[in-house]
């Protein structure tokens, strides 16, 4: 997979050279470009923004640097088309399931903006023969994109082939489609089996991998319960037997 991102902050994305994803770009499952905006601001001060027409607070990101800085990554393989996402609290929110939809794309181009946003005709002008997804990670504020991207990077790349040690992993996590899907994973426990008067629950150490399952499924629904009641709605009542009703 390849990954281009647009900033006027590349340094912002340093985190992608270590951990998972620095491994992942090392032994080549995952290749990242990085590009500074400015480069295509071409007045003295390497302008990006200025102020909304229609007035309002704030300033707006100018078309021109983002044209043309979209045009060379496009350039970069004259073969291929990326999928363009931008992040922006106004866009549809990023799941576990979007990222199942982009880690089976061959080319993401991330484009983080800053201040009030990219002129809104730049997607227009894309989003004619590209598909361009408008992007949020949660309703709050941010003082620009990177933060997401770097989120949407990690969700999507820990799911490339390879990149997580044990596969199972992946299948397992939270939010994962599947009998899990919508269900926040229970409390977790390694050695040593007591710790400052703390137990491991018994049923861990029994070895009965029917009523350890039974155990971590019943665990997962009171933490959703407690957590996100939300989710519990959006179950399958056919996953829910009697047992667990009685939670
Ligand atoms: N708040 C923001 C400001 C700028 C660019 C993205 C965001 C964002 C993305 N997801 C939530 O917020």
């Amino acid at each position: 997979m390849r990954i281009d991102i647009i900033s006027i902050f590349p340094e912002y994305f340093a985190p992608l050279d270590v951990s998972l994803i620095g491994k992942a770009r090392e032994r080549g499952i995952l290749d990242v470009h990085l590009h500074q905006l400015r480069d295509w601001a071409h007045d003295v001060h390497r302008t990006v923004d200025d102020t909304p027409y229609g007035g309002g607070p704030g300033m707006v990101m100018k078309p021109e640097p983002w044209g043309e800085a979209i045009d060379a990554v496009l350039a970069a393989d004259q073969d291929a088309r990326p999928r363009i996402i931008v992040p922006t609290p106004s866009g549809v929110p990023f799941t576990q399931r979007l990222a199942m939809e982009y880690v089976a794309e061959p080319w993401l181009l991330f484009t983080p903006a800053r201040y009030e946003g990219i002129d809104s005709r730049v997607m227009a002008e894309y989003g004619s023969r590209l598909c361009v997804d408008e992007v949020s990670i949660g309703d709050y504020v941010l003082a620009g994109g990177e933060a997401a991207v770097l989120v949407m990077v990690e969700a999507v790349g820990r799911l490339l082939p390879g990149v997580l040690g044990n596969a199972r992993s992946a299948v397992d996590d939270s939010f994962a489609p599947g009998e899990m899907e919508n269900l926040l994973e229970g409390p977790v426990y390694t050695k040593p089996p007591e710790w400052r008067g703390h137990e491991v629950p018994e049923i861990l150490l029994s070895g009965h991998h029917g009523k350890i399952a039974r155990w971590r499924r019943d665990e997962a629904l009171r933490r959703t319960a407690r957590n996100r009641a939300e989710l519990l709605a959006a179950l399958d009542p056919a996953t829910l037997d009697k047992h667990d009703r009685r939670l």
